[in-house]
């Protein structure tokens, strides 16, 4: 079964066409990496997948079943981009993480939820901080404890919008192994990265947004070097006459 079987997707936003004809199938158990410079409409897809935003057309299947109801909800974790501290009602690091066992059709969190959430903090390396006011934490601890809220779920499908922006580097890659351990698990992974950087080895696909357009679906950029590099774009413009009118034509580079 495939976790994600999306065709045709097209999103308008404030008029603009954001996301352009997109098809994109990720079957169960794979590891995606979504790519793509700043703008590129990389959150506006995984958005769209998830029915966060409308699409104008397109159909999307998440875990064999059409967008809406019937979507086991409960196996969908998605990591927004960095937004502020859950506003509202003061919570803990651990509250938060427990917030994220909870779904419609469980209305009480299981009992071991406590050591589960912790477990998850731990992953994130900030089991420490678990009885914090999330208020009181820093951007990048903020971020891992909502990370640590996707994980608690054993997600089926997991989202991830560049979860590691902020995040020091050894951290990074306790994140990616707990990754690694769900995928072992059977998750698929969609995430979007700014670099693939830690993520490297855990990455079996890459595709490249440009113009909300897919311009790369294939094996990942290298990790380093000048092809790896944040600013890199993976895609270079090339001159050929056979080009049609309306865009410069795109030859790809992706070194193996
Ligand atoms: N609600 C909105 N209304 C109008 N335009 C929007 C809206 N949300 C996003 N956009 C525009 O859509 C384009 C794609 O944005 P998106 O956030 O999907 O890109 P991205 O590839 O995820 O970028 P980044 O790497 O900076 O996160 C941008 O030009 C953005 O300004």
């Amino acid at each position: 079964m495939n976790a994600i079987e999306a065709t045709g997707v097209q999103v308008t936003l404030g008029g603009r066409p954001i996301v352009r004809e997109v098809d994109l199938t990720v079957p169960t158990g794979q590891v995606l990496a979504l790519l793509g410079t700043n703008g590129s409409g990389k959150s506006t897809l995984v958005r769209a997948l998830l029915g966060v935003v409308p699409t104008v057309a397109g159909d999307v299947r998440l875990l064999g079943a059409p967008l809406g109801r019937a979507v086991p909800w409960e196996r969908v974790g998605y990591v927004p981009q960095r937004v502020g501290a859950p506003g509202g009602v003061p919570a803990t690091a651990l509250e938060v993480v427990v917030s994220g066992l909870l779904h419609g059709r469980r209305l009480r969190p299981p009992r071991d939820r406590r050591a589960r959430a912790l477990a998850a903090l731990d992953a994130l390396g900030v089991g420490h901080l678990q009885d914090r006011r999330v208020q009181e934490l820093s951007g990048g601890q903020q971020q891992r404890v909502l990370i640590a809220r996707a994980l608690v779920r054993r997600p089926a499908l997991l989202v991830l919008d560049e979860p590691t922006s902020g995040i020091d580097l050894p951290t990074q890659e306790s994140f990616v192994t707990a990754l690694s351990e769900l995928r072992d698990a059977g998750t698929t992974v969609v995430v979007i990265l700014h670099e693939i950087g830690p993520f490297a080895p855990l990455v079996d696909r890459a595709v490249v947004l440009r113009h909300g357009r897919v311009v790369h679906d294939g094996p990942p950029p290298p990790a380093r070097g000048e092809h790896g590099a944040v600013d890199h774009d993976h895609t270079h413009p090339h001159t050929d006459p056979a080009a049609p009118s309306d865009g410069p034509d795109l030859t790809l580079e992706v070194t193996p």
